[in-house]
């Protein structure tokens, strides 16, 4: 298990309701900072439960910090979590949703969501060549016959995707015809997505290292006065795992889960990602094509290179991705005006 690492830890949470789920977490996440992204009306108190120690930011601070450059953090939509991101100063962050509790292992333990992820990214990812054992570096597992050793050193892992039981992380046209639907699978597996692959991250229960990749989490312009909503975390997915596998860095899935309580209305989602049922069947071919120059040695300059590719190659399918492909590179700028551009060679930062 990793050591605790608070002191390198960011927990952000992009709030519209009460925090009252951080009682069921208080174990787990007391010894860390909080980043709390209070989002829609800015004079609605949130209340914080005692003894945990925070910042939290609403839409007066981020106007005021960011200035013009705030227009590039989304407004009634939980992508305004990236903010935290941005402000945040720890090497690793996790963040979390606010109607996700705590889950059992099918022993009955309570699972530690954070200290996993810790592990996740503390220990090597293979997204070169795929071990049938799984994870090789976990307790009690390891390389199979006819891996290759010269692989086995593996790779930074800078992506951990955690999992949810119970109410699935659907679409809304899957949740309208299966609205009873539970996660009620328990898979004891951590995954390497490997190289090439896409996946379709969901932000509920993530954790990534935020000097490896930080720059390329941007969760796009969705919600209030934007043509599309419930894309951010896909867009963020998508453009981190391309940054990955360019800089040759990992990307896990799977362990921990956490308990997802709440299903939100799927009529409402349905209006929010409507535009982007059609408009994924061209995002992700695009993301397939994507060849980044040799050039870019980090996360910023990936990123603002798949900026300048995503207006050349989406901005025909709708003028949203121009718009789009410009808060990258707003949200590159504020990145730098935050971090002093996070030199990272080969993987060590
Ligand atoms: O306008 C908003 C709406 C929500 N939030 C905060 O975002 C978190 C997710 O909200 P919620 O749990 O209601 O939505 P889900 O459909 O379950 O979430 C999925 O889709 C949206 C996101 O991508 C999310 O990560 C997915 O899990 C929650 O903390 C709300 O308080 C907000 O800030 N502003
Ligand atoms: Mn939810």
């Amino acid at each position: 298990m990793a050591p605790t690492l608070n002191g390198e830890v960011d927990i952000v949470i992009p709030t519209i309701r009460s925090l009252n789920f951080l009682e069921d977490w208080r174990p787990f996440f007391e010894p860390y900072h909080l980043i709390i992204i209070q989002d829609g009306d800015p004079t609605k108190e949130i209340k914080v439960p005692e003894g945990f120690d925070y910042e939290l930011y609403n839409r007066n601070d981020i106007n005021r910090i960011l200035g013009p450059k705030a227009n590039c953090i989304s407004f009634k939509d939980g992508a305004c979590r990236c903010f935290g991101f941005l402000v945040s100063k720890k090497k690793f962050i996790y963040t979390i949703d606010d109607d996700c509790f705590v889950a059992k292992d099918p022993s009955g333990k309570e699972i530690d969501a954070l200290a996993k992820h810790l592990e996740n990214l503390t220990k090597p990812s293979t997204p070169y060549y795929f071990n049938t054992l799984y994870d090789p570096y976990r307790e009690g597992a390891d390389f199979v016959r006819g891996y290759p050793f010269s692989l086995r050193a593996g790779v930074p892992t800078a992506v951990s995707h955690g999992l949810w039981l119970n109410i699935p992380d659907y679409d809304a046209p899957t949740q309208l015809v299966k609205p009873l639907d539970r996660n009620t699978r328990y898979v004891d597996a951590v995954l390497t997505i490997p190289k090439g692959t896409l996946y379709p991250m969901c932000a509920m229960n993530l954790a990534f290292n935020r000097e490896l990749i930080g720059a390329a989490m941007y969760f796009g312009i969705m919600g209030d006065g934007q043509p599309l909503g419930r894309y951010d975390d896909m867009w963020a997915g998508w453009c981190t795992k391309v940054v990955c596998d360019h800089l040759g860095y990992g990307v896990k899935t799977g362990l921990p889960y956490l308990w997802h309580s709440k299903a939100s209305n799927p009529f409402v989602n349905l209006k929010k990602e409507y535009n982007g049922l059609f408009w994924q069947e061209e995002m992700i071919p695009f993301f397939q094509s994507v060849i980044l120059p040799k050039k870019c040695t980090n996360a910023q300059e990936c990123y603002l290179e798949l900026a300048k590719q995503a207006k050349e190659k989406l901005g025909p399918v709708d003028p949203y991705f121009n718009n789009l492909a410009d808060a990258m590179v707003t949200w590159i700028e504020a990145w730098e005006e935050f971090n002093a551009p996070a030199k990272v060679k080969n993987g060590t930062a």
